[in-house]
């Protein structure tokens, strides 16, 4: 499409873009991380739809679930053929963002991508990475991350898989003892790889050990086929992501050398010796390491569908402001901008926030390197607690724009419903949000309680600024918006903390006590993860060196966030007094001013996220707004339009039609 031709675009469209007030070039560099980023995520994108591979003969939709998978790892497996014919020495990390939407509903691939490569960079010693992480790349074996089991996936230390140490031939034996045990879920484990990464209780010299991460090979590297004393499969349909072939694995006696334990951060000598990591959750890293990923892979997932909900709704007209008036663009009604808007402003918190962990996670990594681990709760905290916000916000967002497209977003041809499917997925997987929400209340009770000593964790030293606990602010700068949500965290950790205290007090046993403060608990971690990406938005925006007309739209959808955010739970900002109940009308009045001022922006903003149609694969969110003919269009790829009369009008229709006769 070609996007300087205005005479093939939609007129609304043509308008909204005429009122644009900022340099959407200039946005674009912003949402990317520069301009280099833009220009290697556009050449990644120009690579991939100009390549005829990656198109599909008929929609997926269509598809039968062994042509969707066959057919999705055909283009899996020449992405990353291109991929690796690309020059060397990019970073991968930063270039999955643009793959986003080239390859659709799961990608066998993925884990092998975003896990088994991580856990073997993570968790394996100089001489297993030279074995291995050489080969994984190369895509020589492709591997997966086999930690969950049909019994247990929360409660990693609950994992029964066992890797017993048989020092008199120096060997492991994997050993799956219940039907419980088997491993269940991971990506690309029923048909696709030949390798994995398991998460085994490791037993040695009588002892067990906990969890800790082995490499196995599953199916032989020439045939293909399941080694002896591994049961491999696929689980199933699911509720999106059925291109992806999540499988099960038992295993019956299977015997590994000790050398495939990983062992960067523990080890199990010749003799069965166990050698203890320097902290013993690092075996966790290679989650951790993926929840910080699924941040950035939240807001992808929100700016597709934020686009295609904002230019739907410029395009479409329904019903009537004025009496007797032409029917105005949806986009007019102040519901539609309250549904629309807030998430635009969501993209870039999420955003910010992202970039922000990732900075702590790469300063947490090179501490590792010294053997340093005082602020591994600290990233575990935070990327636990921004895991879950930023995919329960975007599976929430991604749902809101699509009820605000009406029938049409329930279409899969809009491409919100895959949308949804493929981000709800993020609230369970990699630690489901409510489990990882508690880690965040406990880090947070934790560090309350030790106020005055001094561990370095800069995310929780509010916490010791008691005095702000009294003060209630009158202003109403962003920075002072900011505050309040950090006194509505503070009171809510200070609650908490003096209920449980009170029922431990009252003789409860501590572990009784938290469960029955968990609701509570829950709000703590989530008001605290909420104040810091409130601080981290802020904080960006204020020190942005950008021109006037893009700083003025961020700003705006800056303050936007922080009110809508404080106006869902405008209780807890009454409660501790951060704000009064005069301050949140006034709030809730310029938050309408604010979707006013932004609505005429929002075609261009979203514009600035610069997805390309194909890409985007939507039939209600294209550049040019020709929604309706492009609807039409898709309906008539429906297999039941080949012939006038299906076939089962003759078998069962007409049967019942004619049998009163
Ligand atoms: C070259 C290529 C590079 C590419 C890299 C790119 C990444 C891009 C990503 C793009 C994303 C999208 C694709 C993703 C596809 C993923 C598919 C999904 C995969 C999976 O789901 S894998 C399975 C995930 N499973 C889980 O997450 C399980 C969740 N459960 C847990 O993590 C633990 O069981 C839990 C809940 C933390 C509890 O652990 P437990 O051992 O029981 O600990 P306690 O509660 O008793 O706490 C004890 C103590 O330990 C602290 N703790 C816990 N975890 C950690 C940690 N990870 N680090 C540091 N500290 C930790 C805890 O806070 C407690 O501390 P105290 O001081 O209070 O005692
Ligand atoms: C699409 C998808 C892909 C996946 N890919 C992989 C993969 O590649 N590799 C892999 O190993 N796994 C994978 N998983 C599994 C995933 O990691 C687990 O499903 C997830 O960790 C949740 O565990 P669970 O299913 O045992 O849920 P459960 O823990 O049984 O959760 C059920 C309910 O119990 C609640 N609950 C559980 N424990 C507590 C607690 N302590 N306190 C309060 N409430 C609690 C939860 O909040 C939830 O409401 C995948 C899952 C999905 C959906």
């Amino acid at each position: 499409m070609d996007k300087n031709n205005e005479r093939e675009c939609n007129e609304d469209l043509i308008r909204e873009r005429r009122k644009c007030n900022f340099n959407i070039e200039e946005l674009t560099n912003i949402v990317d991380g520069g301009k280099a980023r833009t220009a290697r995520r556009r050449e990644i994108q120009r690579l991939l739809i100009n390549d005829p591979e990656f198109l599909d003969e008929i929609p997926q939709d269509y598809m039968s679930h062994e042509d969707r998978y066959s057919n999705e790892l055909r283009k899996s497996a020449h992405l990353m053929q291109k991929l690796a014919d690309q020059e060397s020495g990019h970073d991968i990390h930063q270039d999955i963002g643009a793959l986003t939407g080239i390859l659709k509903d799961g990608n066998p691939l993925m884990v092998h991508l975003s896990m088994f490569i991580p856990a073997i960079l993570g968790q394996a010693n100089s001489e297993q990475q030279e074995k291995w992480l050489g080969r994984s790349l190369r895509n020589e074996i492709i591997g997966t991350y086999a930690q969950t089991e049909l019994g247990h996936g929360t409660f990693v230390r609950g994992l029964e898989t066992r890797a017993t140490y048989d020092p008199t031939v120096e060997e492991f034996v994997l050993h799956t003892p219940t039907i419980t045990a088997t491993k269940w879920w991971p990506g690309g484990l029923g048909k696709t790889c030949n390798y994995c990464v398991v998460m085994a209780q490791l037993y040695t010299q009588g002892r067990c050990y906990g969890p800790h991460p082995f490499i196995v090979q599953l199916r032989d590297e020439e045939t293909h086929r399941s080694l002896p004393g591994i049961t491999l499969g696929e689980i199933g349909p699911r509720l999106g992501l059925n291109s992806n072939d999540n499988g099960f694995l038992k295993f019956e006696n299977h015997r590994i050398p000790r050398t495939n334990m990983l062992m960067k951060h523990s080890q199990v000598l010749k003799d069965g010796t166990y050698v203890k990591p320097l902290h013993n959750k690092l075996s966790y890293g290679t989650m951790m390491l993926v929840r910080v990923g699924i941040v950035g892979a939240c807001s992808r997932s929100l700016q597709y569908a934020v686009t295609i909900a904002t230019r739907y709704s410029a395009v479409r007209h329904q019903s009537e402001i004025v009496p007797g008036q032409p029917e105005p663009q949806i986009l007019d009604y102040q519901t539609q901008q309250y549904k629309v808007i807030p998430q635009i402003a969501s993209v870039f918190a999420l955003i910010f926030s992202a970039r922000s962990l990732s900075k702590i996670q790469s300063s947490v990594t090179a501490k590792l390197k010294d053997g340093n681990t005082d602020l591994l709760p600290e990233l575990h905290s935070l990327s636990s607690g921004l895991k879950a916000l930023s995919s329960s916000d975007a599976s929430w967002g991604v749902e809101v724009c699509r009820l605000a497209c009406g029938g049409h977003g329930y279409l899969a041809s809009s491409n919100l419903p895959r949308t949804y499917t493929g981000t709800t997925c993020a609230i369970t997987y990699e630690g489901e949000n409510t489990v990882l929400l508690l880690q965040v209340a406990r880090y947070l009770i934790k560090s309350y309680r030790s106020i005055g000593k001094e561990t370095g964790a800069s995310s929780v030293s509010y916490l010791a600024d008691q005095t702000s606990l009294a003060s209630s602010s009158s202003s109403f700068s962003n920075k002072a918006l900011v505050q309040a949500f950090k006194l509505s965290a503070l009171s809510l950790v200070a609650e908490a903390e003096a209920r449980l205290q009170k029922l431990c007090d009252m003789g409860q046993e501590f572990y009784h006590a938290w469960n029955y403060c968990s609701v509570l608990l829950l709000k703590c971690a989530e008001a605290h993860t909420r104040y810091y990406i409130c601080e981290k938005y802020e904080q960006t925006v204020d020190s942005l060196k950008a021109s006037e007309g893009v700083k003025n739209v961020l700003q705006s959808l800056c303050r936007l966030y922080l009110i809508y955010h404080i106006t869902l739970t405008h209780g807890d900002f009454l409660k501790c007094g951060a704000l009064t109940p005069r301050n949140i009308a006034v709030l809730e009045g310029e938050m309408c001013d604010l979707l006013a001022v932004l609505r005429p922006q929002a075609v261009s903003i979203v514009d600035a996220f610069d997805i390309p149609d194909e890409l985007l694969g939507s039939t209600l969110g294209c550049w040019d707004g020709n929604v309706y003919q492009r609807l039409y269009d898709e309906a008539l790829k429906s297999p039941l339009n080949k012939t006038d009369v299906p076939d089962a009008y003759y078998k069962y229709l007409l049967p019942l039609m004619k049998s009163s006769l």
